[in-house]
């Protein structure tokens, strides 16, 4: 199956290029620098010269806290981007995979979120992952959306490095212990998504690890197995007074799909292979 794949620097992105022949995947990627979503122009360019079958948008902006302020140019990447490749996807004829978020959700459920739950994003970022949705299925029939929560993988922008960081000189740690969701492994989404692409009808999916806790417990799993001395002490999140608010409970249940490894055992191959242990 040949395939263009957007946003190569991205975690995402890196597992699809490092498996790209186990998928069976003849992949032609390109980095922001390379191609930018937002072009329209040198998009379709793109496709006219190499006729994929199947484009996979790993591109995406996912500062959450920045999009309250840059609104602008999360509106662009999140859903201007995903519209031209819908667009292209009528005209050309290919599959399109596309990437969306638990924070389409508002996070006041007590179960975990359906494919059928109505979205109701409590931040900028939510909302134009929402509006990405949107502009996909309204203006293309082959696709796939799939919604994921707590991306981790190769790169600085995983909770667990960005743990690390917060962490360097310090005794303790605060870490918020009210929100609940399910770190999913980037490694693990790519691989599920082959599977959805290979074997289900399009549409929109949930794919996550299986189980879930809070930031605050997740953080206690990472230190530990990392061996690292040093106190987590579970704060709220108003303690943060982050710009964005973040779903309390944003789990996805994954609904007719089935999920297939827990949160601690992915979080543990991710650690033993990124920290060399
Ligand atoms: N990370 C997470 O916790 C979650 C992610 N998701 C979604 O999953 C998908 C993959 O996420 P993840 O791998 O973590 O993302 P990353 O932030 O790791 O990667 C996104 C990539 O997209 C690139 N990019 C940004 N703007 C453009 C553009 N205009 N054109 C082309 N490339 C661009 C970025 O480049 P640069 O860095 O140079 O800007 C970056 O390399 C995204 O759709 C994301 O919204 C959903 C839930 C959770
Ligand atoms: C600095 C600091 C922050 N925090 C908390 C505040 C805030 O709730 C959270 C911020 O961490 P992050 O920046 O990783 O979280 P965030 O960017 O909100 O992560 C989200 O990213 C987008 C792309 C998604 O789609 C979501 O699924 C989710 O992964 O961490 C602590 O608990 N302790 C700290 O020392």
């Amino acid at each position: 199956m040949k395939a263009i794949l957007l946003g190569s620097n991205g975690q995402l992105a890196k597992e699809f290029v490092n498996n790209s022949s186990n998928f069976n995947l003849e992949l032609i990627s390109f980095s922001k620098d390379k191609l930018d979503i937002t072009n329209f122009f040198e998009l379709k360019e793109a496709i006219k010269r190499y006729m994929p079958d199947v484009v996979l948008n790993c591109a995406a902006y996912n500062y959450v806290d920045k999009a309250e302020s840059d609104w602008q140019a999360a509106y662009r990447v999140n859903a201007l981007g995903p519209r031209n490749l819908a667009v292209l996807s009528n005209e050309f004829n290919y599959t399109l995979v596309h990437f969306s978020s638990d924070y389409v959700f508002d996070g006041t459920s007590s179960k975990p979120y359906l494919i059928y739950d109505e979205p109701n994003p409590i931040s900028i970022y939510g909302r134009s992952k929402l509006s990405g949705e949107r502009e996909v299925s309204s203006l293309c029939s082959k696709y796939y959306i799939i919604r994921t929560s707590w991306v981790f993988g190769d790169g600085p922008n995983s909770f667990p490095k960005k743990l690390i960081e917060w962490s360097k000189g310090k005794d303790n740690l605060k870490v918020v212990c009210d929100q609940f969701s399910s770190p999913t492994s980037a490694r693990y989404l790519a691989s599920k998504t082959m599977f959805v692409v290979g074997n289900m009808p399009y549409g929109t999916y949930h794919i996550t690890n299986s189980g879930y806790c809070s930031r605050f417990e997740w953080a206690k799993f990472i230190f530990n197995f990392l061996k690292i001395d040093i106190e987590i002490v579970p704060v709220s999140s108003d303690e943060f007074m982050a710009p964005a608010k973040r779903p309390l409970f944003s789990v996805l249940d994954n609904f007719p799909l089935s999920s297939d490894e827990d949160w601690k055992d992915s979080t543990i191959n991710y650690l033993s292979t990124s920290f060399q242990l």
